[in-house]
């Protein structure tokens, strides 16, 4: 979408204030360097300490760069600078009033930003036929400490959505934390191809303003921002299921790869977990090590990131690994163990659901219900790491985990008595597994090696995620027939034999007995 000035709103420059520069000359340099690249679309200057007279002088240098670069100069919040200086743009906070007087007093042919933080605002924006909208803050930042909280990818489409439905509704490009590390997720989460919705730039400051080669940083962030091909999207769907022929051919190719998972796992699963992979004919690798993470992403088919016995540094170590694994084009499950419990495990959880694309979020029904957060409608029951009993019918937590997979536009895997799985567009039923499940530690911990093993070989997330879990569970059916109700002590063994038969055997009759619904 363009706006009627036809500006290219891609790759938006906010300066940082000019004291924060060794020198004015420096500072000068700095954005002749970045303007230089060729990448960047539109510079704002922005200053909010400057005298009018100072924040003049300032801007008629800066505009005798950016015209000779051809990149518009859009002034923040100074219409008498804007004004003088001849600036093609103006950007002003939200404010309704502010925007009216500067359209009377700006030329025609000036355009005018709108900043917006909510849907109302954007809407309010777009009914006042601002010629663009800058929605944000859409990561967290440290830019603007008093910004409003951030929406996240997740949001700004959400609101992208909804303008979308108006005629002639303003351009909008995304600001706030956005950098190297997220512009590509955020790209992939916003446009996704559905006509009509699109975010249509990317607005940053640190990430050039603070860059040593601010040039290199402006042409990376181009590059990022028009990539239409991304190295974590998930493969195509290719699988029919639940069909006897996905299980025999996920299993089978489990059986040939042996895929190597790297599980940055809690304390007390590590045994089981491990065991589980290999009993599943793939490989583990326990491992916690931040300064291995980068290497692990480039030998393992997927990781498993579980916050179990979490830390205070548990979300950097984690977010970092899902940098090093969407780049490495690999599967990522992230397991928010106890993720309702306690304001450590809500931040966390939050922080990385909001870094990269997760492959696959697994839980229980209280994890999930906190993931979904207001999409739940009520505050999510958590008292531990078991998940409390869920009061609602499995069809209406069937309609949250699809709208859960739908707005982190991953797949979704609930685990419990029933277990429901959905990419957003297919949502599965699963009624195989045994009692003795609840009574094992680490039984759906383990289950997120199984998943990123399963993904890893078969392709097509969410179908290879039913398959996993369905000879997972087969196989506890099968080991609670031979150990009995009353024993979950031998039951673990047992069920670790069932698992590494199911896939031995996966041609033969492993199927029969699968409880595998897709839903309508
Ligand atoms: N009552 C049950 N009947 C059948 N299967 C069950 C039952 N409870 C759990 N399961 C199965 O057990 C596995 C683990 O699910 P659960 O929801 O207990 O995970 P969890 O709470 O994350 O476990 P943990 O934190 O101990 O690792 C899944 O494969 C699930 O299908
Ligand atoms: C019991 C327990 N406590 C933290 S992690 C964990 C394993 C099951 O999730």
């Amino acid at each position: 979408m363009e706006s009627k000035h036809n500006f290219d709103l891609s790759v938006y420059l906010v300066t940082s204030p000019v004291a924060s520069f060794p020198s004015e000359d420096a500072y000068l340099k700095h954005l002749e360097t970045a303007l230089s690249s060729d990448a960047i679309t539109v510079l704002q200057l922005r200053e909010k300490k400057l005298s009018d007279d100072a924040f003049l002088a300032l801007a008629r240098k800066v505009k005798k760069l950016t015209d000779k670069a051809k990149v518009p100069l859009v002034i923040n919040d100074n219409l008498f600078v804007c004004k003088e200086v001849g600036a093609e743009g103006l950007h002003i906070g939200w404010d309704d009033v502010g925007y009216e007087t500067a359209r009377k007093e700006l030329p025609e042919s000036t355009f005018i930003g709108l900043s917006a933080s909510t849907l109302d605002q954007a809407l309010a924006c777009a009914r006042l036929k601002a010629d663009y909208i800058g929605l944000g803050p859409i990561f967290p930042t440290s830019s603007k400490p008093d910004a409003n909280p951030p929406c996240f990818a997740y949001g700004a489409r959400e609101i992208l959505e909804e303008l979308s439905k108006l005629e002639g509704a303003p351009p909008v490009v995304g600001i706030g934390g956005i950098d190297e590390g997220n512009t590509e997720y955020l790209q992939w989460m916003c446009n996704d191809g559905r006509s009509g919705v699109t975010l249509d730039g990317v607005a940053v400051i640190s990430a050039i303003m603070a860059s040593p080669q601010p040039d290199e940083a402006a042409k990376r962030l181009k590059e990022l921002w028009e990539r239409t091909t991304y190295t974590f999207a998930p493969k195509p769907v290719t699988l029919e299921v639940p069909s006897g022929t996905a299980f025999r051919t996920v299993l089978g190719k489990v059986r040939e790869k042996k895929p190597l998972v790297h599980n940055m796992t809690n304390t007390v699963v590590q045994t089981i977990s491990a065991n589980m992979l290999l009993a599943f004919h793939a490989s583990p690798i326990m491992s916690l090590a931040s300064s291995e993470v980068e290497d692990l992403s480039k030998i393992c088919d997927g990781v498993v990131l579980n916050i179990g016995t979490l830390d205070e540094s548990t979300s950097t170590l984690f977010t970092k690994a899902v940098a090093a694994y969407n780049a490495a084009g690999k599967v990522v499950v992230f397991d928010p163990v106890g993720a309702g419990a306690t304001k450590l495990r809500r931040e966390t959880t939050k922080r990385i659901l909001e870094s990269g694309y997760i492959t696959v979020i697994k839980g229980n029904a209280s994890e999930i219900a906190t993931v979904a957060g207001d999409l739940a409608g009520s505050v999510a029951e958590q008292r531990g790491v078991d998940a409390v009993k869920s009061d609602s019918s499995v069809d209406v937590q069937a309609e949250l985990v699809l709208k859960v997979a739908k707005r982190y536009r991953t797949t979704v895997v609930q685990t419990g008595e029933v277990d429901i799985v959905s990419d957003g567009t297919r949502t599965w039923t699963l009624r195989n597994g045994t009692p003795l499940q609840e009574l094992t530690t680490g039984a759906g911990c383990a289950l997120g090696g199984i998943l990123a093993a399963s993904v890893a070989a078969g392709g097509d997330v969410a179908g290879s995620c039913v398959v996993g879990l369905t000879a997972y569970n087969l196989a506890a059916e099968r080991a609670a027939k031979v150990v009995g109700d009353s024993s979950p002590g031998s039951f673990v063994g047992v069920w670790v034999d069932e698992v590494h038969k199911a896939v031995k055997d996966a041609g033969a009759g492993g199927y029969d007995g699968a409880r595998v619904e897709l839903l309508k």
